[in-house]
């Protein structure tokens, strides 16, 4: 199995838990794009009845070609189950780094409000510690981004600023906000991190999942594991 077959084993064991009548939130990037075009098919297939909260423009898009209805939390303020990927899962506590794909604040804001949090990964992606592989990305308002980055260095984070497309061009968020990817090393104390980075002005939201998986399903050549904290 290459990396493409395990991402889509882990997905579709994830699809395999949404029952009917569910509301899912629909996670971001190439692994949950594997779980949106599979929920689609049991959509088409079994007549599977479903409204999804997607946590992109980019997964809304998939969803939507997939046939999938989407709603919103002005009509469900829980969300029954949330499939999504991670950048980096800790073996140990099950913590996350997510948000290398620039849609960690709607992924946190749907994960929050998810009864179960299903993260799908392959092998490539458990660590001993977080930040081992992988910086924190940290969403900031565009407004002062160099003091903003300026405060994360400070806090022992190498800034790489701000995040910009393979094209060049300076990456918006969905929110009209910038990304900077802040390499902190591996990371001791994941939760004093997190709050931290909670209490710093100009951060809107930052890519520390710390406690929120209630599964990990890993990807490895042979099969999926099902990890539980
Ligand atoms: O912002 C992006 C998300 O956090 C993704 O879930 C994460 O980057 C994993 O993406 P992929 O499945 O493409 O490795």
């Amino acid at each position: 199995m290459n990396v493409d077959d395990c991402k889509r084993a882990a997905a579709h064991l994830a699809a395999s838990l949404v029952k009917p009548g569910m509301v899912v939130g629909l996670g971001t990037g190439s692994t949950a794009a594997f779980m949106i075009e599979r929920l689609g098919e049991r959509v088409a297939k079994e007549g599977l009845k479903i409204q999804a909260i997607p946590t992109s423009e980019e997964s809304t898009k998939l969803a939507r070609a997939a046939g999938i209805p989407i709603t919103t939390f002005a009509d469900h303020s829980v969300v029954d189950i949330t499939i999504d990927g991670a950048d980096e899962v800790e073996r140990k506590t099950l913590h996350l780094i997510k948000g290398l794909g620039a849609a960690l604040l709607r992924e946190k804001i749907v994960a929050q409000a998810s009864r179960r949090f299903v993260v799908i990964v392959d092998v490539t992606k458990p660590v001993d510690q977080l930040g081992q592989r992988v910086p924190v990305p940290v969403e900031v308002v565009p407004f002062g981004y160099e003091a903003t980055a300026a405060r994360l260095e400070a806090m022992g984070a190498k800034v790489i600023r701000p995040r910009r497309h393979l094209t060049g061009e300076l990456l918006t968020t969905d929110n009209g906000n910038r990304i900077l990817d802040c390499a902190f090393g591996p990371i001791d104390d994941v939760q004093a991190l997190a709050a931290r980075l909670d209490g710093t002005v100009g951060v809107v939201e930052h890519g520390l999942f710390p406690n929120m998986a209630t599964d990990v399903l890993v990807a490895t050549e042979r099969e999926v594991e099902q990890w539980a904290p």
